[in-house]
């Protein structure tokens, strides 16, 4: 069975909202240490805690015999997961079979040079590349660890190979807010979409202080650009987070995501599952169920996983308790984002 049955097959959380956006973490590892994202001396989780390739088949396999139509896989660096084109590849078999209707990924770009060409052969279209500065020295110290020419070879690599490119630049104050123009140019000149991000509060052994510090409210940004631009608000929305316009001047689209300051929730169609086969139903809530136990239970049988999933979204709950209002980062979430794929 590659296609939903009936519609009871389908996944609808409490609030009547259709499940049909999977995004899955396929490591927690990474070769960046994003300041917003990671401490420099992460600890990272024993391998023998992952989910195989095997198990992570069987499991997209699941929710998308349970109607999800988008797979989005993430990290820390999908990339670097040993063995991942394998994963790919298996999946280009619902891309087929016409039940899965996107697979894409979100990544660094750091091994797309690489991966770009058998990326697009297995079915992916499309990547999300997250990218705050096109500043050499920048680079290397939000990133860390990152150079910024590997990653533009990575994007380069990704248009030759026919991928579209989407940008996520995560808006920091003191940081890149004098690069708006850059950024904008850089992707108008590319053709490729570009979204900022608001930064969000994760992570519990990254500096309160410093993020608040960081937060560069996306009004302002906007209010930035539309002093240089003509900018018309686009209704589209993807079912996702974004807001997007165009400039008129460039006919490019930008996206915000602006989690704190504006509530999308209601229209939210997503869950996320970590590389240990935790289901998170909420970006901003702490509630998680395991599907580890249940996808190991039967290997003959999907059945135990199928319930386990059906549980999970059944507490899946309204919307996110981030709340930059007060002086302290309340709501906070303790995991990584990196945990659970942003
Ligand atoms: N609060 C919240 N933020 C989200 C959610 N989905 C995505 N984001 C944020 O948006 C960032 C960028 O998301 P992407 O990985 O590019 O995925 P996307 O926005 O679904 O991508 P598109 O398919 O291009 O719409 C994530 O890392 C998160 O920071 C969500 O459901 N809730
Ligand atoms: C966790 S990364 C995983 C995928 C890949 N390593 C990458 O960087 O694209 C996914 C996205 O989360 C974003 N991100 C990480 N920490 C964040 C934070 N504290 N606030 C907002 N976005 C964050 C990153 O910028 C990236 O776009
Ligand atoms: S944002 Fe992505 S690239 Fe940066 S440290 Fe986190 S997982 Fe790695
Ligand atoms: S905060 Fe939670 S409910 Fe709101 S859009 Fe994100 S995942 Fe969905």
């Amino acid at each position: 069975m590659t296609q939903p049955d009936t519609a009871s097959d389908l996944l609808i959380d409490p609030f009547q909202r259709r499940v049909n956006y999977l995004r899955l973490s396929v490591t927690d590892r990474c070769d960046f240490r994003c300041v917003y994202c990671m401490s420099e001396h992460m600890t990272f989780l024993p391998k023998v805690e992952l989910l195989t390739l095997e198990e992570l088949d069987r499991l997209c396999t699941a929710f998308i015999h349970m109607g999800v139509e988008k797979l989005r896989i993430t990290g820390g660096e999908p990339l670097v997961r040993k063995g991942i084109m394998t994963f790919f590849e298996g999946m280009s078999r619902h891309l087929d079979s016409g039940a899965l209707k996107e697979l894409t990924l979100t990544t660094n770009g750091s091994q797309l040079a690489r991966f770009a060409q058998p990326l697009y052969d297995a079915g992916v279209r499309r990547v999300n590349v997250s990218l705050d500065t096109l500043d050499n020295d920048k680079f290397a110290d939000i990133t860390r660890w990152g150079r910024l020419p590997q990653v533009l070879k990575g994007i380069e690599a990704a248009q030759n190979a026919g991928l579209r490119v989407k940008l996520n630049a995560v808006a920091v104050k003191g940081f890149n807010d004098g690069e708006l123009f850059d950024l904008t140019q850089f992707c108008a000149e590319r053709d490729m979409d570009l979204t900022f991000i608001e930064v969000m509060p994760m992570g519990e052994d990254i500096e309160n202080a410093a993020r608040l510090g960081q937060f560069w409210s996306l009004k302002d940004l906007r209010n930035d650009l539309a002093e240089r631009f003509t900018l018309t608000d686009l209704s589209e929305r993807s079912g996702g987070p974004a807001r997007y316009v165009r400039v008129e001047e460039t006919g490019q689209k930008i996206g915000f995501i602006t989690p704190l300051s504006h509530n999308f929730c209601e229209s939210c169609n997503r869950v996320r599952v970590t590389c240990t086969g935790e289901i998170y139903t909420c970006l901003g809530q702490e509630g998680k169920s395991d599907l580890r136990n249940a996808l190991r239970a039967d290997t003959n049988s999907n059945e135990p996983l199928n319930a386990a999933i059906r549980a999970a979204i059944g507490l899946k709950p309204k919307g996110h308790d981030f709340d930059y209002s007060r002086q302290d980062v309340a709501g906070r979430m303790t995991r990584h984002m990196s945990h659970t794929g942003g």
